[in-house]
């Protein structure tokens, strides 16, 4: 089953990216097909507007309906469609998770509109949620300039999620924000040489003892979840369970 990735925005360039790496080889051997397109391409003046004042006041521009509501009509079409998942980013949307990622990558087909200026006139979303199935999510609590790059982080947690996707899907089980680890953080991660620039791999990971080596990664786990994500920990007893 193939997926189809549509993205429209007014720098479609951002999506070339998606021929390199993992991403270029899953698009050769099938698994999925991109499309970037132009949002401009579906205005009529001569200066290819795509935005306008805020209605109401306020700073700053607003993306028109209009070239939206066209590209939408050619591009996923005019009937109604539960199955295709369209994608909205914005600062405020539901913040995006593992979990929103797993689900994704079982979608036959995601359309990422990626919005410019202050946002997107709200009857475009308004219009895609009398359509097809619409998700808007945040990345984060930060502004970014466009949901270009926010488009980007979420095809590459989900298509590396899809089934023949990652060569070694064992690797997929033991991610933290899964629940092979318990929703804890990752433990650190070391390689060869055992000692480098003074730095020394720990003891109990050269011992050969894979019961040892299991706990030193949980208690590493539990310690680092504790420190950096308290809000990952159960908040009855304040440890991870
Ligand atoms: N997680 C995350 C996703 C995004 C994101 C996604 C999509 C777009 C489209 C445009 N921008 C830029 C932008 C800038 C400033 C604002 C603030 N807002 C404006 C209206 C009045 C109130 C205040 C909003 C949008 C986007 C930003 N940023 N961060």
């Amino acid at each position: 089953m193939t997926m189809r990735l549509d993205y429209l925005s007014i720098f479609p360039a951002y999506f070339d990216v998606l021929d390199i790496s993992l991403l270029g080889k899953a698009a050769v051997n099938g698994l999925v097909e991109v499309h970037a397109h132009d949002l401009r391409d579906w205005t009529h003046d001569r200066h290819r507007t795509v935005d306008d004042t805020p209605c109401g006041g306020g700073a700053g521009m607003v993306m028109k309906p209009d070239p939206w509501g066209e590209a939408f009509d050619e591009i996923i079409g005019t009937e109604p469609d539960s199955s295709v998942h369209v994608i909205f980013p914005s600062p405020s949307g539901a913040p995006f998770t593992q979990s929103a990622a797993q689900e994704l990558s079982s979608a036959v087909r995601i359309v990422f509109c990626c919005g410019r200026y202050e946002g997107i006139d709200h009857r475009v979303i308004d219009y895609a949620r009398s359509m097809w199935t619409v998700h808007e999510v945040s990345l984060g609590d930060y502004v970014l300039n466009g949901g270009e790059v926010a488009a980007l982080a979420i095809t590459e947690a989900v298509v590396r999620l899809v089934p023949g996707f990652m060569g070694n899907p064992e690797s997929l089980a033991e991610e933290s924000f899964s629940a092979g680890q318990d929703g804890l953080l990752e433990y650190p991660l070391f390689t060869r040489p055992v000692s480098w620039r003074g730095l020394d791999v720990p003891e109990v990971l050269m011992s050969g003892h894979h019961g040892r080596i299991a706990k030193w990664r949980r208690d590493e786990s539990v310690r680092l979840t504790c420190e950096r994500r308290p809000d990952l920990t159960d908040s009855d007893f304040g440890v991870p369970h």
